[in-house]
């Protein structure tokens, strides 16, 4: 991870100068998907970026140890040695960016890894995810609990409550709570983007989260019945260019709900390289959150390496 983003005071009067042009966010997030994809190696090159900045998920109630462990070992080797040897890629230590699991199952993971002599990073959803209605001691003790069991990275769910009803003061307090509950380790701060209703809630949230100390904004839990789309990222981002721009301070963004597609994966990478430059196309500033997009694109780097397309159950944990 990049410099921490240490926050600021709350400022309110710039939270509500806040205004979004709808129309100009949809044209943008069209142009952006519309881009053409690159083929052939170039494309090889993007996908495996792409897994280098994958949060390798499950977030299931039937998580065990053992689905927890082999989650940890396809986060260790994301794509099969020998596709990456084709690709001279293989001495390039690819892995995926962490493993992402609920608190109850961060034991079993940082267990997993420390056994396979890897120091990927375990993160823990925190503080009641998905919807986030438990009392705030309830959520603190959760973030603290996390890290106790060797979380190193917490994404955090925000009190949708408090930005529906405009208590910013009330949001930032409890996000700069957990931030001081995650000690050392970082924050990603979970707007819920498809509860925030609209354009401008999510802008101010996001601003709100940024100056209460997170250190990656993410769009969602994958829980709700929207979760990333292109439109609320170009919010998101330009959110995050604008504290940047104010404070010095870099905040990563992290996608997540509904990503399955390779494809997809580069359209999020372009939109990161148009919208915040080449420095936020790394995993210290730039996630993932995905449960079922490895396969796609260990599928597409198949193709590319032998000509055809596997079937998916050959990639039964992707
Ligand atoms: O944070 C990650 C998301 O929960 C993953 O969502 P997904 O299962 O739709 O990929």
């Amino acid at each position: 991870m990049s410099a921490r983003n240490p926050g600021l005071d709350l400022d309110l009067e710039w939270v509500s100068k806040v205004r979004v042009n709808t129309q100009a966010v949809l044209k943008r997030a069209q142009q952006v998907q519309g881009r053409k994809v690159a083929k052939k190696q170039w494309q090889a090159a993007w996908l495996l970026k792409a897994v280098t900045c994958i949060d390798l998920t499950t977030l299931a109630g039937d998580d065990t140890p053992s689905n927890v462990h082999r989650l940890c070992m396809k986060a260790i080797q994301p794509i099969r040695r020998d596709h990456l040897k084709s690709i001279d890629m293989h001495d390039k230590g690819i892995t995926t960016a962490a493993v992402c699991v609920y608190p109850s199952r961060v034991a079993d993971a940082a267990k997993a890894l420390k056994a396979a002599n890897s120091d990927l990073p375990v993160a823990s959803v925190a503080t009641g995810f998905p919807a986030g209605q438990t009392h705030l001691e309830t959520r603190l003790d959760e973030v603290r609990l996390a890290v106790a069991d060797g979380a190193s990275e917490i994404d955090i769910v925000i009190n949708r409550t408090l930005a529906l009803t405009g208590q910013w003061e009330a949001l930032y307090d409890e996000i700069r709570q957990f931030r001081q509950a995650c000690g050392e380790a970082h924050m990603k701060t979970i707007l819920a983007v498809g509860e925030l209703a609209n354009f401008t809630n999510v802008y101010k949230a996001s601003l709100v989260a940024m100056m209460a100390g997170s250190d990656f904004i993410k769009t969602s839990t994958g829980k709700e019945s929207v979760n990333a789309t292109y439109p609320v990222a170009i919010v998101m981002v330009r959110a995050i260019r604008d504290y940047f721009l104010q404070t010095g301070h870099k905040v990563g963004f992290k996608p997540a709900g509904g990503i399955r597609t390779a494809a997809e994966s580069v359209v999020w990478l372009t939109l990161m390289k148009e919208e915040l430059g080449d420095e936020w196309l790394s995993p210290h500033l730039f996630r993932l959150g995905a449960s079922s997009l490895l396969a796609d694109i260990e599928r597409q780097i198949y193709h590319h390496v032998t000509g055809r397309y596997p079937a998916y159950q050959e990639f039964p944990m992707a």
